[in-house]
């Protein structure tokens, strides 16, 4: 197969991050037979630093001349006083937009090398397996208007109903190809956005008669995710709850640096990228876990190319590395089998050139 990959490094750990990915892509394409180009362009502080832009018109033409886009993170206290239109998170927020990617999947599964990094009992994390999809491209972020003076600030919550029947109904699809539960997270008691939620909730579900619906408020969802996250299968939700949530969730898997995501829209086109941020605490200084970041480029080869074993080969090898006792700092919590980052991805790729262990092909993101 050969495809054409816009790589998007971005900021603080996202190069590192980046470059992990990228040499685990080129193993696979290397043991496949598969051609990938890898095309680097500037987002974030970097293209604010480069080209007074966020997101650079020459970045948005090679992402569009792309077949999926790889993404690190953006964002750094560099940048924290520049305007709204020169911040590097703005830069993230366009080419969501840009490319209409509404969905933004974050799978949470259980890790069985980490299970004594979670804060959970063992026997409750070892269970945990559930996607949040969360709606990326409205709500809060986006609405108009988003304005301030000296003494207020206004940011706008909008949601359309098309808007919300494309998320929802990206959320029964993926329900139906596992445990066929959905939990619609809102804030009905209050928000007019959540009563309109709920209502084409209630209107979505009679297409999908085999799915379950559960509706539970966000403030008691926070509750129940770290009491009992095995009560979700799928959960559907707006940007910003959504935002929240899935930090939350990730610090059952051990860290925010094992967690993936994909943001795609519906024709399958989707940009890959680890739900943590540029992280400037521990930039370049090789701690950087590239876990989540390997694992998005899973989720690219799985749901944009449709190469499911190389997909699963990656995640075996992940790990098979975790299993045999080696993490970056922020997983290996017991100070033993610490690597760096670079490290860590040398014995991802040796691990992927070695036989897999089939029960490890198992462990499958969606
Ligand atoms: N998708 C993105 O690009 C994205 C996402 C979230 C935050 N941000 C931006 O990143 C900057 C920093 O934000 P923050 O500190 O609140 O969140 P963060 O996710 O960058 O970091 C939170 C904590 O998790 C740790 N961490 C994150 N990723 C890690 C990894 N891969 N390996 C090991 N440890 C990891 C960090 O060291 C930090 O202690 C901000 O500018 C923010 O806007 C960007
Ligand atoms: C950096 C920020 C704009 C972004 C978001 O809030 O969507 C991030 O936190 C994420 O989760 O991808
Ligand atoms: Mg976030």
């Amino acid at each position: 197969m050969e495809k054409t990959i816009a790589v998007l490094p971005g900021d603080g750990i996202g190069p590192e991050v980046t470059e992990a990915a990228v040499k685990v892509l080129q193993s696979i394409a290397m043991r496949y037979g598969h051609t990938f180009h890898l095309k680097q362009a500037a987002i974030g502080g970097t293209a604010v630093d480069q080209f007074e832009n966020p997101l650079p018109q020459e970045t948005i033409e090679v992402c569009e001349a792309s077949d999926a886009i790889l993404l690190g993170a953006v964002g750094g206290s560099k940048w924290d006083r520049n305007p709204a239109h020169l911040r590097p998170e703005k830069g993230l927020l366009n080419i969501r937009k840009h490319f209409d990617l509404f969905a933004n999947i974050r799978p949470v599964k259980a890790i069985p090398a980490l299970l004594g990094s979670s804060p959970l009992k063992q026997e409750v994390a070892k269970e945990v397996d559930m996607v949040i999809v969360r709606e990326l491209t409205s709500g809060l972020y986006f609405g108009e208007p988003k304005q301030r003076s000296e003494e207020a600030a206004v940011d706008t919550l909008v949601y359309t109903r098309k808007e919300i029947e494309r998320i929802v109904d990206q959320a029964f699809e993926i329900a139906r190809t596992r445990r066929g539960k959905v939990t619609s997270i809102d804030k009905a008691n209050v928000l007019e956005t959540s009563k309109l939620w709920r209502e084409v909730m209630e209107e979505r579900m009679t297409a999908y008669p085999d799915v379950e619906v559960e509706h539970m408020l966000v403030d008691s969802a926070a509750m129940k995710l770290i009491t009992d996250p095995r009560a979700f299968d799928v959960m559907v939700t707006e940007n910003m709850f959504g935002d929240i949530l899935s930090d939350e969730a990730s610090v059952i898997t051990g860290s925010l640096g094992m967690l993936p995501s994909a943001s795609v829209r519906s024709d399958g086109f989707g940009l890959y990228e680890p739900v943590h941020g540029s992280a400037p605490d521990i930039a370049g200084q090789g701690k950087a876990n590239p876990s989540a970041a390997i694992l998005s480029a899973a989720m690219m080869l799985r749901h944009s190319f449709g190469l499911h074993t190389e997909a699963s080969a990656i995640e075996a090898a992940v790990m098979g590395v975790l299993d045999d006792g080696y993490g970056t700092g922020d997983v290996m919590r017991n100070g033993k089998g610490i690597v760096s980052t670079e490290k860590f991805v040398t014995k991802v790729i040796e691990e992927l050139e070695r036989e897999l262990v089939s029960e490890h092909i198992m462990y499958a993101y969606v």
